[in-house]
């Protein structure tokens, strides 16, 4: 079966991760990359988590009221019975939950991605093998550059612009499109003395449909 890759806002989402090893911190690493509220909870950390910036430690095993004010949750123990019970409150809490251990528990699994600004590019197998996950992920970071996260920066600035001030969608389009190759072969060239010219280009032929 293959995963619906929905794109979810996690900015001060309470996200609760179970577990304290390796795969708990590449976890929390990839929530904190979203700017999410982190709590981990587990008796014992490694010292890698236990030194990351602005997330909240409890030193314990879990307890059902740890789930009441969670908003995603990370069962990332290394018992598969405690990720399998964590699942089960969840799911029935309707918390969207990530087993480590077990797919089945799981109501959204992590995929390898690439982010540059806000663009995004994420990979996932199913499950069937994070190597073939990873593989793209390092298959599409040559074409996901900086520059590409700028100018989608650029773009994105423009849109509200755009929407009032050039007619069609399809104008809007075009605009879109050649603010895009101007981009791709020299962003130092998309500054705004350029984008104003094309500006002018979209917008006055809306005063030209205006005037007919
Ligand atoms: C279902 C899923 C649930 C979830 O974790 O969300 C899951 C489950 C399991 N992973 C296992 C193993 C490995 N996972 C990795 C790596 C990653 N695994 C990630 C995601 C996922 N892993 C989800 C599906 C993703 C998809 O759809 O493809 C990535 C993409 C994202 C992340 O972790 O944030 C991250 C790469 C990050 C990056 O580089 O970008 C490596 C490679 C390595 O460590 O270098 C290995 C060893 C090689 C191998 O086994 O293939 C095991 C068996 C453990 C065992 O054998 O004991 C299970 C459990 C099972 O399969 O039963
Ligand atoms: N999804 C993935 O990408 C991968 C998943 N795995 C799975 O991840 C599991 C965890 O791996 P590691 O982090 O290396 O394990 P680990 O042994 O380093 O860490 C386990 C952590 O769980 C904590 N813990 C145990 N019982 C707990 C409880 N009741 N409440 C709270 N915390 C508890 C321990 O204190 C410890 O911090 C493995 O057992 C393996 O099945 C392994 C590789 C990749």
């Amino acid at each position: 079966m293959a995963y619906f890759p929905m794109f979810v806002q996690l900015k001060n989402k309470k996200c609760l991760v179970i577990g304290g090893g390796r795969i708990a911190l590449r976890k929390i690493e990839v929530l904190k990359d979203f700017e999410a509220d982190v709590t981990v909870i587990a008796p014992e950390m490694i010292p890698q988590i236990r030194q990351i910036d602005k997330i909240r430690r409890i030193f314990r095993t879990f307890m059902e009221e740890d789930f009441k004010e969670a908003e995603l949750v990370v069962a990332a123990t290394n018992d598969q019975k405690v990720n399998s019970e964590i699942s089960k409150i969840c799911m029935q809490r309707k918390i969207p939950v990530n087993a480590v251990d077990q797919k089945e528990d799981c109501s959204f699994i992590f995929p390898s991605y690439v982010k540059e600004g806000e663009v995004v590019a994420a990979f996932s197998s199913g499950g069937q093998s994070p190597m073939i996950t990873q593989y793209l992920k390092e298959k599409i970071k040559p074409n996901l550059t900086e520059e590409l996260g700028q100018i989608a920066q650029i773009l994105g600035s423009l849109r509200a612009f755009a929407k009032s001030c050039i007619a069609t969608e399809q104008q809007r389009k075009e605009f879109y499109k050649e603010l895009l190759q101007i981009g791709l072969k020299d962003i130092d060239s998309l500054e705004e003395q350029r984008i104003n010219e094309i500006i002018q280009k979209y917008t006055k032929n809306q005063s030209e449909i205006e005037e007919q």
